[in-house]
């Protein structure tokens, strides 16, 4: 399979390319990743020759070469290699001046686990990884996107893993746990429910719905009272969408019955991200804005990561990694949307809030543990 990477090409990187959530993700990223690139006669002949590639990497040699083989064949622009550890240098070629590693590589749950369960076994991947982007990448200008879970836990291991390689790095404000699934969910079930229980009229407008916190059970803060139909929700109905949103998870993995959890809809969530750090990474949007669990302090520097930290952290109690609406500029995250906090409502802020906050802290205390061995 032939691959044509140029110096100029956007490189995104793909670890667990052949799993559930990667090749439905690259899936769509075959198909639509060339759309971000301008292709009219008047556009500006820098963004018409912009170029887009996909390194595949899986440890399951022969399923990511046919994944990429398949792939290959759809006819769009967006390039395509395949890496493995069977190759020499399988991983070091898939990491090698990448612009952006998106990470769905990792153990899924089976029923009766929890997130927090696949913790040991996916440490073990995320920190081998870790070393790796340490030795192969260029740590002033990548990003990351980590899916795999538990995600509350694996963000900070990664970040301490890498500042540990690279102290003097600000690699931090890059890294970004997905939570983006609990926001397509938010607005699907509340689009849902507002049909079945007749508040409204029928509509194909989705609602925006902010979830903030964390990526598992009631770590997981669905703000529905940002919606633009809150007032006309009844108490027992915003407390449904808050436990189907905060187990939506567990519904996949009972469904699909020792199958895994959740693959389709997490690539298409994932691909909306990817979308959009690659319209900022190709220099088509200045900065991009969207909601991630993300490291509030520069473990390296020992301060803030941007000085909207020092509101937000005394507002969560001292926490230091939360999914909170952030900017993001080439340089990392660069504002956070603290308001959200003082905007809530008072049963999110007096329930919902604490209760997310005590088990992230303990969560983000055991990826701090594992990194410290
Ligand atoms: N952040 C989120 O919202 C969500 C996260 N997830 C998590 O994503 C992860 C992946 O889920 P699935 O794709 O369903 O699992 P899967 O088992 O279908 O795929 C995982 C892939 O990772 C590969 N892999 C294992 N070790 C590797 C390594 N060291 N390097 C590269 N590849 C490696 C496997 O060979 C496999 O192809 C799980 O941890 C799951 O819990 C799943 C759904 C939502
Ligand atoms: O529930 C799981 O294990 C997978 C996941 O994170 C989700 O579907 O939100």
């Amino acid at each position: 399979m032939p691959s044509f990477v140029d110096s100029n090409a956007l490189k995104i990187s793909i670890i667990g390319a052949a799993g559930g959530i990667g090749q439905a993700m690259c899936l769509l990223l075959k198909a639509q990743l060339h759309t971000l690139i301008p292709n009219d006669a008047n556009s500006d002949p820098k963004e018409m020759n912009m170029h887009i590639h996909m390194a595949l990497y899986d440890v399951n040699n022969d399923a990511v070469r046919g994944v990429a083989t398949d792939l290959s064949h759809i006819d769009t622009p967006v390039t395509l290699s395949s890496h493995s550890p069977n190759d020499a240098e399988g991983l070091r070629d898939c990491l090698i001046d990448t612009d952006l590693i998106v990470v769905p590589a990792g153990f899924p749950r089976k029923p009766g686990m929890t997130r927090d369960d696949l913790f040991i076994k996916n440490a073990e991947i995320i920190s081998g990884l870790a070393d790796n982007i340490a030795a192969y990448c260029d740590m002033s200008k990548i990003f990351i996107l980590l899916i795999s879970n538990p995600v509350n836990s694996l963000i900070p291991l990664m970040g301490q893993r890498l500042v540990h390689h690279h102290p003097s790095s600000d690699i931090e404000r890059r890294i970004m746990g997905v939570t983006k699934l609990d926001i397509v969910r938010a607005s699907t079930f509340l689009h849902q429910l507002s049909i079945t229980d007749g508040i409204e009229k029928r509509t194909n407008n989705m609602p925006e719905i902010p979830v903030i916190g964390g990526h598992s059970g009631d770590t997981i803060i669905p703000l529905f009272s940002r919606a633009k139909i809150y007032p006309k929700l009844s108490r027992a109905q915003i407390k449904y969408l808050i436990h189907r949103v905060q187990t939506g998870g567990d519904e996949v993995v009972k469904a699909k019955n020792g199958q895994g959890s959740a693959t389709l809809s997490m690539a298409l969530a994932a691909h909306k991200v990817v979308m959009k750090f690659s319209s900022l990474l190709l220099g088509l949007r200045k900065s991009i804005h969207g909601i991630y669990y993300v490291s509030l302090w520069s473990h390296s520097k020992n301060q803030p990561i941007c000085s909207d930290s020092n509101i937000l952290i005394p507002l969560i109690d001292g926490c230091k990694y939360f999914a909170i609406p952030v900017y993001i500029n080439k340089q990392g995250t660069y504002a956070i949307e603290y308001q959200i906090i003082e905007k809530m409502a008072d049963f999110e802020r007096s329930s919902l809030l604490p209760n997310s906050i005590s088990k992230i802290k303990a969560n983000i205390e055991t990826g701090l543990a594992y990194s410290r061995q």
